[in-house]
C-alpha cells in the first residue's frame, strides 16, 4: 500500500442485538427494528396499532426468556461474534495490506450505531469508506435498510468520504468453499446425516414477487455448497426459517420441513444456516434447540447443527477477500 494513498476504512455492518436479555431492552431493540418499513412494509395506519397495541406489549417478555436461554458471560452471542468478527478482520488486513486499516462495527439496530461506527471510522483519519453489509444474500429487508442508513447519515455530513457499500456475496468462491469445509469439518468430528438441511431466513412471499432476489440467491448459494460437498440432489434441502406474522412467508418452512423429515424416511439431519454470518438468536435457539426438539419428537432420530461461519479462518480469509477486492485503487 502506498503511504500517498488516502486512508480508508471497513465498516462491518450486522441487523444487531438487544443490549441485554431483558423485556425492556428487547421491546427497545424490537421497536426500532420493526419500526423500519423497510422489513414490514404494511401501511402505518395498519401496523403501528399492531406493533404499539400488540407486539411490544406481548413479545418482548416471551423472546427476552428466549434470549437468556443463549446469552453469553460476555453478552449476546451475536454482538460477542461480530466483536470478534471486526477485530480478526483488521489483524489479517493488517497482514495482507501491510498497513493499519481501521475497521469498525455498526448495527442497523440497536449499538453500537452506524453512526457510531461511521464517526469512529471518520475520527481515525478514513476519507474512503468501504461499508460490508454481514448478508451473503441480498434482501430488501436487510442490506437495503444499510443503504437507507448511511444515505440519511450522509445527509448531515458538508464533506461526505468516498464511499461503497456491498451488496452482496452468495455466490463468492472464498464463502462457497467456507461454507463446505465447515460441513466438512463438522462431518469429520461427528459423521455424515442422511441429510444437509440449508436453513436460510425466510422473508414475506410477497417481497420476493415484487423483485427481491433474496431467495434465488439462497437457492444458488445451496446448490454452489451442494455441488462443492459432491452431494447428491436426495443429499440435500433448502428450507426458511424465523417466520413472523400472518402474511405469507416463502417455502418451505424450517419447522413444517422437519416435522415432514421423519415420516419420509430421513431420521438423520445435519442443519446449517448460511444466510446468518454469526451465530445468533435464531440460529442457538430456534434452529439448535426448537429444531432439534421438532425433529426428535416427530420420529428423528439423530440431529446435528453446523454452526454459522463466525469467526472461523475461512470466514475472516473470506471478509478479507471482498475487502481487497472492492477497495482496488484505493490502496
Ligand atoms: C418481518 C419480519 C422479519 C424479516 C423480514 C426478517 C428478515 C431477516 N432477518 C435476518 C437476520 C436476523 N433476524 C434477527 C432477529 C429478528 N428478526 C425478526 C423479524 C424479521 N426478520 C425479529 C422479530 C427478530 C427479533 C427476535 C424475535 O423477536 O423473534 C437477528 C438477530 C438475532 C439476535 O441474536 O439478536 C438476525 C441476525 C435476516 C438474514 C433476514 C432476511 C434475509
Ligand atoms: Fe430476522
Ligand atoms: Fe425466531
Amino acid at each position: 500500500m502506498s503511504d500517498l494513498a488516502p486512508p480508508f476504512g471497513v465498516l462491518l455492518v450486522n441487523l444487531g442485538t438487544p443490549d441485554s436479555p431483558t423485556a425492556p431492552d428487547v421491546k427497545k431493540f424490537l421497536k426500532q427494528f420493526l419500526s423500519d418499513p423497510r422489513v414490514v412494509d404494511l401501511s402505518p395506519w395498519i401496523w403501528k396499532p399492531i406493533l404499539n397495541g400488540i407486539i411490544l406489549n406481548t413479545r418482548p417478555a416471551k423472546v427476552a426468556k428466549l434470549y437468556q436461554s443463549i446469552w453469553w458471560d460476555e453478552g449476546s452471542p451475536l454482538m460477542v461474534i461480530s466483536q470478534k468478527q471486526r477485530d480478526k478482520l483488521k489483524t489479517s488486513l493488517h497482514e495482507s495490506l501491510g498497513q493499519a486499516i481501521p475497521v469498525e462495527l455498526g448495527m442497523s439496530y440497536g449499538n453500537p450505531s452506524l453512526q457510531s461506527g461511521l464517526d469512529s471510522l471518520k475520527s481515525q483519519g478514513a476519507e474512503k469508506i468501504f461499508v460490508l453489509p454481514l448478508y451473503a444474500q441480498y434482501s430488501c429487508s436487510t442490506v437495503a435498510p444499510v443503504y437507507d442508513a448511511i444515505a440519511q447519515l450522509l445527509k448531515s455530513e458538508r464533506n461526505i468520504p468516498e464511499m461503497r457499500i456491498n451488496k452482496q456475496y452468495f455466490d463468492h468462491p472464498a464463502y462457497i468453499k467456507a461454507l463446505a469445509e465447515s460441513v466438512k469439518t463438522h462431518w469429520q468430528l461427528k459423521g455424515q446425516a442422511d441429510v444437509l438441511l440449508m436453513s436460510f431466513h425466510g422473508v414475506p412471499l410477497r417481497y420476493i414477487t415484487e423483485g427481491d432476489p433474496y431467495q434465488a440467491q439462497c437457492q444458488s448459494t445451496a446448490e454452489l455448497v451442494a455441488k462443492e460437498l459432491g452431494l447428491t440432489p436426495e443429499q440435500w434441502r433448502v428450507c426458511f426459517q424465523s417466520q413472523f406474522g400472518k402474511e405469507e412467508w416463502i417455502k418451505p418452512a424450517t419447522d413444517e420441513l422437519l416435522e415432514s423429515l421423519p415420516k419420509q424416511g430421513v431420521k438423520s439431519v445435519d442443519i446449517m444456516c448460511p444466510a446468518f454470518s454469526s451465530d445468533c438468536l435464531e440460529t442457538l435457539e430456534e434452529i439448535s434447540q426448537e429444531g432439534k426438539a421438532e425433529f426428535l419428537s416427530a420420529g428423528g432420530e439423530r440431529y446435528e447443527f453446523i454452526d454459522c461461519l463466525n469467526d472461523a479462518p475461512a470466514h475472516i480469509k473470506l471478509l478479507a477477500k471482498l475487502v481487497e477486492e472492492q477497495t482496488r485503487g484505493w490502496y
